[in-house]
């Protein structure tokens, strides 16, 4: 596997790939890689005959008060796991390779957006839209695979590759991956690392509540007091608040105040030990 960290470099190297014929699928990642990661990497392997993966901690997409000098960074280590799945190409550009002096453009996806992450981190959609815009024009894959436990965040990479017609000729297929949890349901997470023993233990409340929830919704019961309850449970099992905890239509993401014949979708975003953690799962038709 050929690291990169320089843009011209991964030019020749795309170029490389693409003369030994077959498909191209970029994973991008913000490093920290975990069993989810390399699922998505399985997955795009299973998909295309040779794999791409980008890291890249984007400075873009956090916020002033948000953990950015935090974010684990172990470089070595993840090259060795992607190696060992047979990756073809690791594209690891530093900041100013990404974003050289005197950038200054942004793509801005409406709607899907909005809500949710969009709301309680103003500006982080636009950071994930332009830096994986710019990915895909680096590294010109066929398919993209991106996890689905950041859902709203695929919804705005589908939104985003539809209307700027980046899925042809590249990055033709957005392909979602479900998430994967850990045994007792957490959802895999780099920030989950950050989580205290005591709290690592709490945490497994969110998927097990979520779930509960959803038996609820699913069963007729009344969709805002399900959620009261479910952001009661949550405080009640050591979460020191919640962003948002809401029904919405999986596709569209408009919050919905009862289930109706379209696949739903639980997103939930709550914090614990100072630790912002998602998850969302869905609700009646698949
Ligand atoms: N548990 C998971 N299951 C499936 N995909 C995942 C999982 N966790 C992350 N991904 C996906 O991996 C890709 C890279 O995500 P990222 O590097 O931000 O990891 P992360 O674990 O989500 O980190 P963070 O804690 O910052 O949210 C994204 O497409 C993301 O949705
Ligand atoms: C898609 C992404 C790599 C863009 O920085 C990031 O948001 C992530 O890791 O989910
Ligand atoms: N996985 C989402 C990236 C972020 O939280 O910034």
């Amino acid at each position: 596997m050929q690291t990169i960290t320089q843009l011209e470099m991964l030019r020749k190297a795309v170029a490389q790939l693409r003369a030994k014929g077959g498909t191209v699928a970029l994973v991008p990642t913000m490093g920290a890689l975990h069993e989810g990661h390399l699922t998505l990497v399985r997955e795009a392997a299973s998909r295309a005959d040779h794999v791409a993966a980008s890291i890249f901690v984007n400075p873009t997409q956090f916020g002033p008060n948000e953990d950015l000098d935090a974010y684990p960074r172990q470089l070595q280590e993840d090259a060795e796991m992607l190696e060992q799945e047979g990756t073809a190409l690791l594209w690891a550009p530093s900041v100013g390779e990404m974003y050289p002096d005197g950038f200054a453009s942004s793509i801005s996806v409406s709607g899907v957006s909005s809500g949710f992450c969009g709301a309680d981190r103003p500006g982080h959609f636009d950071g994930v839209a332009t830096v994986v815009c710019k990915l895909f024009h680096q590294v010109l894959p066929d398919i993209a695979c991106f996890g689905e436990k950041d859902w709203q965040q695929l919804a705005v990479i589908r939104t985003m590759a539809r209307d700027l017609d980046l899925t042809r000729p590249y990055a033709r297929d957005i392909i979602g991956i479900p998430t994967v949890r850990e045994a007792d349901g957490l959802a895999m997470s780099s920030r989950n690392r950050y989580l205290s023993e005591h709290d690592r233990s709490a945490a497994a409340s969110l998927p097990r509540e979520m779930r509960e929830a959803i038996a609820r919704i699913e069963d007729g019961q009344h969709v805002g007091r399900t959620l009261a309850a479910l952001e009661d449970a949550l405080l009640g099992a050591g979460f020191s608040s919640v962003d948002y905890a809401d029904l919405a239509d999986a596709a569209s993401l408009e919050v919905l105040s009862e289930l109706g014949d379209r696949p739903g979708r639980l997103l939930v975003a709550a914090r614990i030990g100072g630790t912002r953690l998602i998850d969302n799962m869905a609700v009646g038709k698949p």
